[in-house]
């Protein structure tokens, strides 16, 4: 019997499945195809998710594990913030750590567990990185700028600014009065369909300064579309934040990064260069469910085979959401 759980950050949906427990590891095909049935929101299990985060033994002997991140769409994506953070306390329980380094696709990523948000909330601290804000990282095409920062660019939309930035999966942030969500839907899904300006799709966030180190942040998801949250598009944009709003920034404070699903907090270092910057994201990591299997129905993707059980997580981390004011 191989067991997933069904997790979020902020609400940000996940099934995690640890490959560890297999006899014989999904091939990337099978990966794939699992994403894309278990997420989907008619049809999948338990309303569906955002992605699977798959742990995996590591390939280096600093990281204790591996973690991969299929996107709702089957696509792979360099990283996931919310979903580290749920990975991490996954980790932590099985091996009985506190804090160690998590291998993703492009860095092993310091983690650490932190004080509960709630009764019955734990959180995780991830590291973000590596940072880029070179166009060929994200990549971006726009009038052969190898940046863009706080850039208008009308044919995104009129008297927006735009802030690109990859950590290391690429993020779009635009920081507006008002978010208005239509907009935002339009933007993100012409950007994630073929597109002259980022051909591999963007994580497009639209960010509201609520006051000194207070963000509001909404993503239309590459791979995914609208979610409640997305950890690595609230950093990028904190750290967009932090160079563009300094006279809002105070670096040795936590910024509050509320979102559709939650809040989450981020930390800021500037470094001497602005890639050189630390970011730390710290938010919830929930379990909400148990999803029991065998590894055969699994492979074969039979689904409807599942015996899933209800952790009693949710309805701590709602009590903790309804005393946030947004
Ligand atoms: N929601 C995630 C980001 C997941 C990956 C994204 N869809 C992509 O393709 O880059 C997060 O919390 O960071």
């Amino acid at each position: 019997m191989v067991q997933l759980l069904k997790v979020h950050g902020s609400e940000n949906q996940f099934f995690i499945l640890d490959q560890t427990q297999l006899d014989t590891q999904l091939t990337d095909t099978e990966l794939s195809q699992l994403g894309i049935q278990l997420c989907n929101p008619e049809n999948g299990i338990l309303d569906g998710a955002d992605g699977v985060l798959v742990v995996n033994t590591s390939t280096n002997s600093e990281a204790l594990a591996q973690m991969r991140v299929i996107n709702a769409d089957g696509s792979e994506a360099k990283m996931c913030g919310n979903g580290l953070r749920t990975v991490s306390r996954y980790l932590s329980e099985k091996y009985n750590e506190p804090s160690f380094k998590i291998e993703t696709l492009e860095a092993n990523l310091d983690v650490k567990k932190s004080a509960d948000l709630a009764i019955g909330v734990p959180a995780f601290s991830v590291q973000i990185k590596p940072i880029s804000f070179e166009a060929k990282d994200l990549p971006f095409s726009y009038k052969g700028m190898n940046e863009m920062i706080n850039e208008e660019v009308p044919e995104f939309i009129m008297g927006q600014t735009f802030t690109s930035i990859a950590v290391p999966n690429p993020h779009l942030i635009s920081f507006v009065g008002h978010i208005n969500e239509k907009e935002l839907g339009i933007l993100g899904k012409t950007l994630n369909s073929p597109n002259e300006y980022f051909p591999e799709g963007v994580n497009v966030s639209f960010a509201e300064i609520r006051g000194d180190n207070e963000l509001f942040v909404q993503t239309y998801e590459r791979g995914v579309g609208f979610t409640n949250a997305c950890g690595t598009g609230m950093s990028a944009t904190s750290l967009a934040f932090a160079l563009l709003h300094k006279d809002k920034f105070t670096e040795s404070d936590d910024i509050s990064v509320y979102n559709p699903g939650g809040m989450v907090k981020t930390h800021i270092t500037l470094g001497n260069t602005k890639e050189q910057s630390d970011i730390h994201l710290i938010g919830n990591a929930t379990f909400t469910h148990t999803l029991d299997i065998d590894e055969a129905d699994l492979h074969s993707l039979n689904l409807n085979k599942f015996d899933i059980k209800s952790t009693g997580e949710e309805s701590l981390y709602q009590d903790f959401v309804s005393e946030i004011v947004k």
